[in-house]
C-alpha cells in the first residue's frame, strides 16, 4: 500500500492554485503543479481540473517517469515535464506551471528565447545579485507530444551546460505558458511572482 501524501504538500498545492487563480494564470482548466514525495514519487495535480479549486483529491502520486500510482486516476496532461525537471534538478522540490496573458503573447512573438535584463526583479533567481543581470529564458515550440517537447528542452538544456551557461529554473512554451520550479513552493511561487512581473513589463513596453 503506497504512502499517502502527506496533507502539507496537498495544502501547498491547492494554495499555489488559489494564488495562481487570483492572479488569473490559469485560466479555465490551465496549469498543472506538483511536489517531489520520498523515494522518487511525485505529487501532481489531476488532469482536467480547475486549479483554483483544487481539492486534496486533485492531486495524486506518478512515478519518476510519470506513471500513475493509481491506474484510475489520470494525471495532468503535461506530468512528463514535471518528470523532466526533477529528473534533471535534483534541488528542485516543486514545480509550477501557468497560462498568464504575458508569458503567452511573449512567447508567441519570441525567437528560442526571452531575454530579460536590468530588472531589480531578477535578484529572485538564483546566482543572480544585481539587477545588472541577464537571463535568456528557453522558448519551446509547443507540441502536443509532451515526451517529444521534452526530449527536445533537454536537448536546449544539453546544449547551455556545454556552453557553460547556467540554466535558468524556468521555460517558456510558444503560445502556451510557462514552468517554473525551485527547492521549495514558496521559493518557486517567488520566481514565478518575479517571472510573470517581468514579463508583463515586457509586454507593457512593446517588447519581445
Ligand atoms: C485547457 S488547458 C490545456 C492543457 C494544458 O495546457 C494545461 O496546462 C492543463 O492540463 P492538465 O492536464 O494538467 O489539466
Ligand atoms: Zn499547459
Amino acid at each position: 500500500m503506497p504512502a499517502p501524501i502527506p496533507v502539507s504538500i496537498s495544502t501547498a498545492i491547492m494554495a499555489a492554485g488559489r494564488r495562481l487563480d487570483q492572479r488569473g494564470w490559469v485560466p479555465a482548466t490551465a496549469g498543472n503543479f506538483s511536489m517531489k514525495l520520498e523515494a522518487g514519487r511525485i505529487a501532481v495535480t489531476r488532469s482536467g481540473v480547475h486549479k483554483g479549486f483544487l481539492q486534496p483529491e486533485h492531486v495524486m502520486v506518478v512515478d519518476g517517469e510519470g506513471r500513475a500510482e493509481d491506474p484510475a486516476l489520470r494525471p495532468s496532461a503535461e506530468t512528463l515535464l514535471h518528470c523532466g525537471i526533477y529528473r534533471r534538478f535534483p534541488g528542485a522540490q516543486a514545480s509550477l506551471h501557468g497560462h498568464s496573458v504575458a508569458n503567452t503573447v511573449l512567447s508567441r512573438r519570441a525567437g528560442a528565447c526571452v531575454v530579460l535584463e536590468g530588472y531589480e526583479l531578477l535578484k529572485a533567481f538564483p546566482g543572480l545579485e544585481t539587477h545588472e543581470a541577464r537571463i535568456e529564458l528557453p522558448v519551446l515550440d509547443n507540441d502536443q507530444d509532451i515526451a517529444r517537447m521534452q526530449r527536445e528542452l533537454d536537448r536546449r538544456w544539453d546544449a547551455l551546460e556545454r556552453d557553460g551557461v547556467a540554466v535558468p529554473p524556468g521555460y517558456l512554451i510558444r503560445g502556451h505558458g510557462v514552468y517554473v520550479w525551485a527547492g521549495s513552493m514558496d521559493g518557486a511561487l517567488a520566481r514565478l511572482e518575479a517571472l510573470e512581473f517581468m514579463l508583463e513589463c515586457e509586454l507593457m513596453q512593446g517588447r519581445g
